[in-house]
């Protein structure tokens, strides 16, 4: 399996060059060359088998040679290892027709964990083979920081840096980030938002001197791994409500469009997703680029669920190529005038996303009001980010079960869920001390040469 670049102008790579590279050197982002549907009666297989498993035969003709069949089971075992709940992922009836997939039982209680440990695991593999250093560099809003410093802490031949809006992160977020003692460990904080923190982290890349002197390498969902990764609970979610005989339909919170890619892959595999629901907090850029066919950047806006306060949506970028019929000129055009404020979609292009998606938004009373009244029908409590999504879903029920992601776990957002529902929600008892623990942190102004010097400076390369 090659993997090619959503702007045309790179070189097409293996996975786990595509893996290590993170960003493609004309700036695009790596999609698999082709993605063809699986077999009926393998999909008919899943429910019998345990998430190793389907992650195992998902994700085989996606790796190529670039690691043997048994590494790629020991991989997959080893990222699962830890995680708090037998199932992975499972699944928890909300109303009629509606469900949660818990994806909040990995090590920093939130979905990144299932790709984060995944492509921990992979990265070592990979750099003990080739006796290589690496320097990963992460933007974040919240989540995907801890998830990379819980997968890389510690780790021999990593630093890793991870970059966050300074003040736009909940308590638990940047204790998570700044409380490891690991010397590998760099968390920043960026004065500015965190659209801030992915365009700088964009500019080191396509800064070829800086990314080739420190090894840079990403583990956003620019990177094609974490996004496979992911594709892997909608098989498990889908089939155990009786797909492929039965479809079924998703709400995805969404910021940077990586968690829906996902979907939108599962789908390309002949997953039978009926709809395919984006849902944005107030920062709405996607619902609006789908209401509208205008992708118009406006201020990031803080929320209570900040993890998806993000207008510059990342992944947004592999969709379109598709929605352009993979002309990366095209693609490479859209994404320079988004520079200057915005473009506009294409008519056949706009078309294929609305028939790929649909979409929703929820205000912040919306969210708050959803926490509540979950809380109060069910006795579940749930984070900022899967309210926005139960919102949204609640507006696209149907016939067809409707399965919403729950994100992360409420004990990382207390104070906006206190606000909202009266419930305290105790954190595990191995964070339990999380506020005890003395933070390591170094602000950094918005500025690239800044930036760049700092990481240079601590790494020594
Ligand atoms: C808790 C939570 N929910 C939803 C999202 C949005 O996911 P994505 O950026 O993949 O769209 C994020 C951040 O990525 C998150 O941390
Ligand atoms: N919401 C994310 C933002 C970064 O997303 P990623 O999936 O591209 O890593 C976060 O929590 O950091």
């Amino acid at each position: 399996m090659k993997y090619i670049s959503t702007r045309g102008n790179a070189p097409a790579l293996s996975f786990e060059e595509a893996m290590l590279a993170g960003l493609a050197r004309d700036g695009g982002l790596y999609v698999p060359k082709n993605v063809s549907e699986r077999r009926h009666d393998e999909i008919a297989a899943l429910p019998g088998m345990s998430y190793e498993e389907v992650a195992y035969w998902l994700m085989r003709p996606f790796i190529g040679e670039s690691f043997s069949a048994e590494e790629l089971r020991t991989i997959i075992e080893r990222a699962y290892a830890g995680f708090g709940h037998a199932a992975r992922a499972p699944l928890v009836q909300l109303g009629p027709n509606h469900f949660l997939l818990e994806l909040f039982h990995g090590p920093t209680l939130a979905f990144k964990d299932f790709a984060m440990q995944l492509i921990g695991q992979m990265f070592q593999t990979a750099l003990a083979k080739r006796g290589e250093r690496i320097t990963i560099v992460g933007a974040t809003s919240g989540d995907t920081g801890s998830a990379a410093i819980e997968a890389f802490r510690g780790l021999d031949n990593v630093d890793v840096f991870i970059l966050f809006p300074h003040g736009r992160v909940s308590e638990v977020q940047r204790r998570q980030m700044t409380t490891p003692t690991e010397s590998n460990v760099h968390a920043l904080a960026v004065d500015g938002d965190f659209d801030d923190c992915q365009a700088r982290l964009k500019d080191m890349f396509n800064h070829f001197e800086f990314r080739d002197a420190v090894g840079l390498a990403g583990v956003n969902s620019i990177n094609w791994a974490r996004v496979l990764a992911q594709v892997v609970y909608y098989f498990t979610a889908a089939s155990s409500l009786g797909a492929p005989l039965r479809p079924v339909s998703f709400t995805v919170p969404t910021g940077n469009f990586g968690d829906i890619f996902a979907g939108y892959i599962a789908r390309k595999l002949g997953l039978p997703i009926e709809k395919l629901v984006i849902a944005t907090n107030q920062n709405d850029i996607l619902h609006r680029t789908l209401e509208t066919g205008s992708y118009t950047k406006a201020e990031v806006t803080p929320s209570i669920s900040p993890s998806m306060d993000i207008q510059v949506s990342s992944n947004f970028e592999r969709v379109l190529f598709d929605a352009y019929g993979r002309d990366g000129a095209v693609v490479a055009e859209q994404m320079a005038d988004l520079a200057s404020g915005g473009f506009t979609i294409s008519q056949g292009a706009i078309d294929f996303l609305r028939a790929e998606f649909a979409s929703g938004t929820a205000s912040e009373d919306e969210t708050r009001a959803t926490i509540k009244a979950i809380w109060e029908t069910t006795g579940q409590v749930i984070c900022p980010h899967t309210a926005v999504g139960v919102k949204v879903a609640g507006e696209h029920l149907g016939a067809t079960p409707m399965i919403t992601l729950a994100t992360a776990h409420p004990a990382k957002f207390p104070d906006a869920v206190r606000e909202a529902s009266g419930q305290d929600v105790p954190l595990p008892p191995r964070m339990a001390d999380l506020f005890d623990r003395d933070e390591r942190v170094t602000r950094v102004p918005n500025d690239l040469a800044a930036i760049e010097a700092l990481i240079r400076e601590r790494t020594g390369r």
